[in-house]
């Protein structure tokens, strides 16, 4: 018991790479540690047919994982960032942001080399507001589908024709070994990422103080200040709802500077806020980003995407 820790994951390819991959750095950190991997069905699995947008709801996809440590089944779980959800239960914490991949989306196509060199009218697959907002005014006159699924799935569906291009997270399939189906990497002018985008989180019992120690190595510093930067501005502006926000930091030495968008889905609205300042302070800075976009009017789009759900 003492000598082993276990891994709640999702059991989708990536969720398992990644529980792997932990898994892995916890066992070379650690020798003898034994490192157990529980596998889980979360809500957000079960429904892969609705659009996320739609499904709704906070932790669609971390839920039964927090409910696992609560009840001892497990002792710490490992996300993607990206899905983790501003607040956590009682008695759980986010401990520990590893180093992030490529945070950026990736433009995935069998014939174009980016949304530069799509045909008008081309049809783009994503699921994700974030990015429909963003191509929507980038490129207006393409028509965007839903795609939804885990990663293999999303590529199986490019492949079988139905669309032109598809926008994934670069992370997720370089992680897979699909690396050679990125055609490119779009600028984060044209799509700012998500919140957290390519970096993993563990959670963990706030009281766990074993659990704490084995995995305080994995953090990464670079990745913790810019991911704390991110999540402030996301937690002033919305708790965790699926709306077009965008928010993405960066280093330069010690100077973090985050640039923050929220826009309607059709692109036709779209703010956009920036701020710099030492990384020591990297939640004030996220957070006047949010203070940014909010007075310029961020609230009202907002309001208007919670009551349409
Ligand atoms: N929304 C699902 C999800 N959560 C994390 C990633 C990719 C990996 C990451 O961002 O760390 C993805 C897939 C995608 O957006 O293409």
């Amino acid at each position: 018991m003492s000598n082993c820790i276990r891994i709640a994951t999702r059991k989708s390819p990536l969720a398992m790479w990644q529980a792997e991959h932990t898994a892995a750095l916890l066992k070379s950190l650690h020798p003898g540690l034994e490192v157990e991997i529980v596998g889980m069905t979360t809500k957000g699995d079960q429904l892969l047919d609705s659009p996320l947008s739609k499904v709704g709801g906070k932790g669609l996809f971390v839920k039964e994982l927090e409910q696992g440590m609560l009840e001892g089944t497990a002792d710490i779980a490992v996300h993607s960032m990206k899905d983790v959800p501003v607040e956590f239960p009682e008695g759980l914490h986010l401990a520990v942001i590893m180093e992030r991949e490529n945070p950026y989306d990736a433009f995935v196509s069998n014939n174009y080399e980016g949304l530069a060199d799509l045909p008008e009218g081309a049809v783009v697959g994503t699921s994700s507001l974030r990015r429909e907002c963003q191509l929507a005014d980038r490129r207006p006159d393409l028509q965007i589908e839903p795609l939804r699924g885990n990663v293999n799935t999303r590529l199986a569906k490019l492949d079988g024709g139905q669309y032109d291009a598809i926008i994934l997270a670069a992370a997720g399939l370089i992680r897979l070994g699909f690396e050679s189906r990125i055609r490119s990497c779009i600028d984060p002018v044209d799509s700012l990422p998500a919140i957290g985008q390519g970096a993993i989180g563990i959670e963990c019992r706030i009281d766990d103080q074993r659990v704490h120690d084995l995995i305080a190595p994995l953090a990464h510093r670079d990745t913790t200040d810019r991911v704390l930067a991110e999540r402030a501005m996301n937690a002033r502006l919305n708790g965790g709802c699926q709306v077009p926000i965008g928010g993405h930091a960066v280093l330069d030495g010690d100077q973090l500077t985050i640039k923050g968008l929220v826009g309607t889905t059709d692109g036709k609205r779209i703010l956009r806020a920036e701020a710099t300042g030492p990384r020591a302070e990297a939640e004030a800075i996220g957070l006047r980003v949010a203070e940014d976009l909010l007075g310029q009017g961020a609230g009202e789009i907002l309001a208007a995407l919670h009551e349409s759900h």
